[in-house]
């Protein structure tokens, strides 16, 4: 029976965000948001251990008030970070010494607290089932390409998704696709596209516009309504 695992990127500055500390800790209700997105993993009985990722300096901080405050009993470990989203997730997936090839990992950003239980579950079958799962939602608006200051592409809509997370993997394909991506020097902005780059097939499994990543000021704006049942 393989085991399933997840892992949280938290090594990011939150530059955008201009918040003067990183966002992962700001308090969304009294809670700090990367706790209320290690809530949803710890409440999931198919979970079988988390590994958090967080800048070097701060692992204590992470430790003391995430982890031993809230209690979160399936945290395997926190890894220190790296420069890129991409190297921050490759740590975590080093960092899993006893993962099997055919173990399952749910890579989730720490500052996407709305996850539910209904999308981890399908990321999760989705993987099982065809190696490589993303969580997206359809574009609601028309999208440009824009060249120069001017627009050299329409896409058609029907055929673009916004990708969230989770992203879900078998352990060997993810690492795999990482290594390789290291070796070859390609650098993207989510997991699944390090699959696509070598070929690989990843399925796409219909989240929710709610599953936001917290990212510029508007989105704490967004994330308080959704917490008092208003958005
Ligand atoms: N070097 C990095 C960069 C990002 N992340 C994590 O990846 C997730 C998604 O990244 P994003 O929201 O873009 O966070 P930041 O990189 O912190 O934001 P910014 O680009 O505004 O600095 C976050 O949980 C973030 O902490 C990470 O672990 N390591
Ligand atoms: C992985 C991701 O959440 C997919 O949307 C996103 O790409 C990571 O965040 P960033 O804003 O690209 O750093």
């Amino acid at each position: 029976m393989s085991r399933i695992y997840a892992l949280i990127p938290a090594a990011g500055m939150g530059k955008r965000m201009g918040a003067g500390s990183n966002k992962q800790y700001l308090l969304l209700d009294g809670m700090p948001i990367l706790a209320r997105t290690v809530a949803a993993f710890e409440a999931a009985p198919f979970i079988d251990g988390i590994y958090l990722v967080s800048p070097e300096q701060e692992i204590p901080f992470c430790r003391s008030e995430v982890v031993d405050h809230y209690g979160f009993s399936k945290v395997r470990a926190i890894v220190p970070g790296g420069a890129e989203r991409q190297h921050s997730v490759c740590n975590g997936l080093d960092a899993m010494a006893d993962a099997a090839d055919d173990d399952l990992v749910l890579i989730h950003d720490g500052v996407r607290p709305f996850v539910s239980q209904e999308m981890l579950e399908a990321a999760a079958d989705a993987a099982r089932e065809h190696g490589a799962s993303v969580v997206a939602v359809p574009v609601k608006d028309t999208v440009k390409v824009v060249k120069g200051g001017v627009i050299s592409e329409t896409p058609p809509r029907e055929e673009l998704w916004l990708a969230q997370t989770p992203q879900a993997f078998r352990y060997g394909l993810i690492r795999d696709a990482h290594a390789r991506a290291k070796a070859e020097g390609y650098l993207g902005t989510d997991d699944a596209s390090l699959v696509e780059h070598q070929g690989g097939e990843v399925r796409i499994v219909t989240g929710d516009y709610r599953n936001i990543k917290i990212t510029t000021p508007e989105d704490l704006v967004l994330a308080e309504a959704f917490l008092k049942g208003k958005g």
